[in-house]
């Protein structure tokens, strides 16, 4: 399988600055641990606009959507070329609201084919600026995938400049759903508001908890989550560093939650994953090294997961 390496260093979707250097924090544990990683798989660098932070004019209850919506489009593009080139590509991004960018890359490639979706991460990410308390894009990107803006629960009241932006949000490569709430799963989701409860519950999307995981059983709980995906074509998976435990690992990330999975898990879940063939596209997102107290762990450990995935990707035909 080629692999390519998507390198998105950009950190506009999130509230707190320094996951643009996460992409660089993981090349710099890989060389602190003599790997060859990232001199051995080919690469591309997606152009960035992270100077858009310095714009103090931005709408609050999506800030700086004119820019994440410009990168979301521009790493959609990479996504979707490598794709149809037949690469895997190994997308290293800074904030979460790149998955959508991912998610449009991958429809884009495949645009008869079934999405689903594998969502390890801490938050469910599924608010639009009409529910998010922070109007931070990363808690946005499934919303937008989705093309779902939940306006039951609505508690922001959105300028019309917004609201066009966010339209296009959802209309990038393909007009409208990119993937189906059904297709979607969860894995660590513990952190959430009232909003995203409710539409989680409305749209009855699956989330394997990381006491439900620890108590059925990883490997029962990972086949269960692709018998639900069974009817996707191809499945991408989004790993939110942030799904690991802050205490054990690191509070190298924006949002940092206890009780997270650990490393191990982690691989596990992911190569469980990629054992059914159906995936076509990995995505390491949030690790922060400017908010890491102890040295650079949440990259390392993060690259750590990127090296044993990367030998089950490279298994495939
Ligand atoms: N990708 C992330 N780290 N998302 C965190 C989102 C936190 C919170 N739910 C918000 O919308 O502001």
């Amino acid at each position: 399988m080629a692999i390519k390496i998507i390198k998105n260093r950009s950190d506009i979707g999130a509230g707190t600055r320094g996951s643009d250097m996460g992409v660089d924090a993981m090349e710099i544990a890989a060389i602190n641990k003599t790997s060859e990683y990232f001199s051995k798989y080919e690469f591309e660098d997606v152009l960035t606009e992270n100077e858009s932070i310095y714009n103090k004019v931005n709408n609050s209850f999506a800030k700086r959507i004119s820019s994440v919506l410009n990168q979301c489009t521009r790493l959609s593009n990479h996504v979707k070329v490598n794709l149809r080139q037949k690469n895997f590509p190994i997308v290293l991004s800074g904030d979460h609201s790149s998955a959508l960018g991912t998610i449009s890359g991958v429809k884009g490639a495949f645009p008869n084919q079934r999405v689903g979706v594998v969502w390890i991460d801490a938050h469910a990410d599924i608010h639009s600026p009409y529910t998010s308390p922070s109007g931070n894009i990363h808690g946005m990107p499934l919303a937008a995938a989705l093309s779902e803006d939940n306006l039951e629960a609505q508690i922001n009241e959105v300028s019309r400049e917004t609201a066009d932006l966010w339209e296009r949000m959802k209309n990038i490569e393909v007009p409208g759903t990119k993937v189906l709430a059904e297709d979607i799963v969860y894995f660590g989701v513990r952190d959430t508001e009232e909003p995203e409860d409710k539409q989680i519950e409305k749209l009855d999307i699956k989330n394997y908890m990381v006491a439900e995981v620890r108590y059925r059983g990883l490997e029962v709980c990972v086949n269960e989550a692709l018998e639900r995906l069974s009817d996707c074509d191809v499945i991408y998976i989004s790993f939110d560093v942030d799904s690991m435990d802050c205490d054990m690992i690191s509070y190298g990330t924006g949002t940092p939650v206890p009780k997270g999975f650990d490393q191990y898990e982690i691989i596990q879940i992911i190569n469980k994953i990629i054992q059914s063939k159906k995936v076509v596209c990995v995505e390491f997102v949030e690790v922060n090294p400017l908010l890491d107290f102890k040295g650079n762990k949440m990259a390392e450990t993060a690259f750590e997961v990127l090296e044993e995935i990367t030998k089950e990707i490279e298994k495939l035909p």
